[in-house]
């Protein structure tokens, strides 16, 4: 095992030639040195590249402090926040934490139930959730980079007044933490006016690309996981993304090798877990990568699957389907927690032959054959290792893939530092609103119904 995070494509082999790796390889360079050069497209937004080591050590502080606060006058955490604004926290916190983090007992857990909200616009939702709080003691983390967002705007307005009604404006304003621009937008105005703790979105860090700043840094404290470690991890995968040459260099390698499948058609990657403590790792990445590279007609279309669940309902079509797509599994090298199955007297459900092995050797067993059946399918299948579930690998993984994310973007030719389609459904759902300025919208729109 190696004790870092690594990528390889041994497997994927009969699909790729050493050749154009080789041919390759000058494109990922220069990619590299556009990025770290800060030369290409949207290099107004790389302040993620240094974060690691470049961070705000007051503010880092700050966000220990209202963490220890949280965890002491609260039972609940609301995390209200969408895409980028919750992702990567909540990526984090099942990765690292308990699976049942809600559920499991106060005297395993030790720190507050947190609930995430203002990703979706299901009035149930919310009404659940209020049910769920109760007459529990609750505190919000608001979390907008623009602070105009609609869907944790809605939220946060139900939550606000929920909060106002059982401690009164003054005690409510000191359980609201507002993460946003440092002196743009809605949320910031409405923090400055109310006294909230606030705690910044730097200006060159996008929303996917946010968190390790306050916007994951905040939830992920709360939830007891050492976000001291998390950053460390970052730091050493920044070390070796921005020195090592291509071949030890693991992001440049799986920007690479994406790339040259793309080019022969392989349109889709599917992410693979075999953890359900993963699913939101690949949630996080699937924004990360959509939202970076799906821009000009152009880009790989991100998807995941988490297995051996999603074996009995994608696997046919992974199998045997449309063959356009290639996989990236992670690889969970080592358990938290190991179980051995127990022999049976009498062998009635014929498992009695798997008797004395762990649980994890039947799920790498799964993975394996896995990986050879998706490969003779013709899906060329790539594996990244995942030493352990810890801080500091989960802080290397992300590091590792927004590296490669942006080298990749730069390979595809776009700009993957901002989103201009994410507005179109933004203005039609405004003029359906009846949000004023919208009107000549409203009415062609309305025609169309
Ligand atoms: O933090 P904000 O500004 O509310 O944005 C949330 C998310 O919405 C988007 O801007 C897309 O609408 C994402 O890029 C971002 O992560």
């Amino acid at each position: 095992m190696a004790e870092r995070v690594t990528f390889d494509y041994s497997i994927a082999k009969k699909f790729i030639s050493d050749e154009e790796v080789r041919m390759i390889e000058k494109t990922v360079e220069n990619a590299r040195n556009e990025l770290v050069g800060k030369s290409g497209a949207g290099n107004d937004f790389l302040g993620w590249i240094d974060l690691p080591v470049n961070y705000d050590k007051e503010e880092f502080a700050r966000i220990k402090k209202a963490a220890g606060k949280i965890q002491s006058d609260s039972e609940v955490l609301l995390v209200i926040g969408i895409g980028g604004s919750y992702l990567g926290a909540r990526a984090a916190i099942e990765s690292l934490r308990h699976s049942f983090y809600n559920s499991v007992s106060k005297e395993i857990r030790k720190t507050p139930e947190i609930y995430y909200v203002g990703n979706n616009i299901s009035s149930t939702y919310i009404r659940h959730l209020i049910e769920v709080i109760g007459d529990r003691d609750f505190s919000i983390n608001m979390i907008s980079k623009s602070g105009t967002t609609t869907e944790p705007a809605i939220a946060f307005r139900v939550f606000k007044k929920l909060l106002i009604e059982k401690y009164g404006k003054e005690e409510a304003a000191k359980r609201i933490y507002a993460t946003t621009d440092k002196s743009r937008g809605a949320l910031k105005n409405l923090a400055t006016e109310e006294g909230y703790e606030s705690f910044v979105v730097p200006d060159d860090v996008g929303g996917r690309f946010s968190v390790l700043t306050a916007v994951g840094l905040l939830p992920i404290a709360v939830s007891g996981a050492d976000i001291t470690k998390l950053m460390e991890g970052a730091a050493s995968q920044r070390e070796r993304c921005l020195n090592d040459g291509f071949t030890d260099n693991d992001s440049m390698k799986y920007a690479a090798i994406r790339n040259i499948l793309l080019r022969k058609g392989k349109n889709i990657e599917i992410l693979a877990n075999y953890e359900p403590s993963l699913h939101y790792v690949s949630e996080w990445w699937k924004q990360l990568y959509g939202e970076s590279e799906g821009k000009d007609q152009k880009g790989i279309f991100p998807a995941s699957v988490d297995l051996t669940t999603d074996l009995h309902s994608m696997g046919q079509f992974i199998q045997d389907g449309q063959r356009t797509m290639f996989e990236t599994v992670i690889n969970l090298e080592k358990q938290k927690h190991e179980i051995v199955l127990e022999e049976e007297e009498v062998d009635l459900d014929g498992l009695n032959y798997l008797a004395g092995k762990t649980v994890d050797f039947m799920n790498k067993s799964a993975m394996k054959g896995t990986i050879l059946a998706h490969t003779d399918g013709n899906v060329p299948n790539l594996v990244v290792n995942l030493p352990e579930e810890n801080e500091y690998y989960i802080g290397q993984l992300f590091y590792f893939f927004e590296f490669a994310c942006g080298l990749s973007g730069y390979m595809l030719g776009v700009n993957p530092f901002d989103q201009p389609g994410v507005e179109s459904y933004k203005k039609n759902m405004f003029a359906l609103l009846g949000k004023p300025g919208f009107e000549d919208q409203r009415e062609e729109l309305l025609k169309r119904l």
